[in-house]
């Protein structure tokens, strides 16, 4: 996916900064003046069409970045522009060509119905009807949200809610779509889902789509190119695949027994943990783990087991440990 590199480019940093000025009490009526640097110097581009995973541990920078990239905060130096226009300073007229999401939060309207909210949407971004109901009509079809329409939001699964708000930032036909983790708290199905969508949306319509997540899945199935940025500052900017061969990961599976039990030893595994009855085994990313489910199945007494994924904090950690 991604079909940027060597298109117009539409989203351009340039030794980005800011930095908040902290107030902590120190004593009774003494306070420190502290700062912090949320983004230290960050410069990127983004062609039109690409699909691009920002990714760091927390802290990092990465909503600071993105709340620069929409014009909601101002930063402290260096040069931002997306769509050719600097988004602190012309922030409304920027609002009519990107779409943000925050997994965080919504912004629906939490006691109105679905559409009740997409209706508001329409008049505050002056949608013309005919690109509305194209732009709703397909939300809703590749979303799933038909039998979700008349109901008021906050009666709405934290999936569904997203998928809503998903559909709420597409409605004026954004160029750029900004999603701080979109599958955050969300079950398998309704994540797929999501990526799903997105994918068709970059096919279909050639979205611009920068994308934080602390799931590493989400990069994989939607990302060609990764930036992971700490501390403030870009580490790595390139294919995924460059961030694997840092280290290979290990996945780990969950070992539930009928009782407790000493570590469980199979060649090829680490057992990482034992917490009475269940188990944690490591092994290795790239490897099946049909071999080793019937190995445990065949020598103790099981009652049930799960593949962990490695997540991005783990992925990052190894990139550092690679360097060291
Ligand atoms: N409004 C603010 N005032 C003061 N400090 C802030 C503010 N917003 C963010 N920070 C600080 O800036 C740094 C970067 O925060 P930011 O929210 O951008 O990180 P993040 O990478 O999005 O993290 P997470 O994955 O936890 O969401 C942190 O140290 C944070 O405490």
């Amino acid at each position: 996916m991604g079909r940027g590199g060597g298109g117009d480019v539409l989203i351009e940093l340039d030794g980005v900064r800011k930095v908040f000025d902290v107030r902590r009490r120190t004593g009774l009526l003494r306070r420190e003046k502290r700062q912090v640097k949320a983004v230290d110097g960050i410069s990127f581009t983004v062609a039109r069409g690409e699909v691009v995973g920002y990714i760091g541990p927390n802290g990092a920078g990465k909503s600071t970045t993105i709340k620069m990239l929409t014009g909601i905060l101002t930063p402290s130096g260096g040069r931002l522009r997306v769509a050719g226009i600097d988004p602190a300073r012309e922030r409304t007229r920027l609002a009519h060509r990107i779409g943000v999401v925050f997994g965080q939060r919504t912004t629906l309207w939490w006691d109105l119905p679905l559409k009740d909210s997409y209706g508001l949407m329409r008049r505050m971004y002056r949608i013309p009807d005919d690109r509305y109901r194209r732009n709703l009509g397909r939300c809703v079809e590749q979303l799933d949200l038909g039998d979700l329409l008349d109901v008021p939001v906050r009666q709405l699964s934290l999936g569904q809610r997203m998928r809503g708000d998903i559909a709420a930032a597409l409605l004026h036909d954004p160029e750029v779509l900004y999603l701080d983790e979109p599958t955050i708290g969300l079950d398998v199905v309704s994540k797929a889902k999501v990526r799903g969508f997105l994918r068709e949306l970059n096919a279909e319509l050639g979205t611009t789509v920068l994308l934080t997540t602390h799931d590493l899945q989400d990069i994989e199935q939607l990302c060609e190119r990764v930036m992971v940025i700490d501390h403030g500052r870009l580490m790595y900017d390139g294919p995924l695949g460059g961030l694997h061969t840092v280290g290979e990961g290990e996945r780990t599976l969950v070992v539930d027994l009928e009782t407790e039990h000493p570590p469980i030893d199979l060649p090829g595994t680490r057992t990482v943990k034992v917490e009475g009855p269940r188990q944690w085994l490591a092994f290795p990313a790239a490897e099946s783990a049909a071999p080793l489910v019937a190995a445990v199945a065949e020598r103790y007494p099981l009652l049930d087991l799960s593949v962990r994924e490695p997540d991005i904090e783990d992925v990052i950690a190894r990139m550092y440990a690679g360097r060291g």
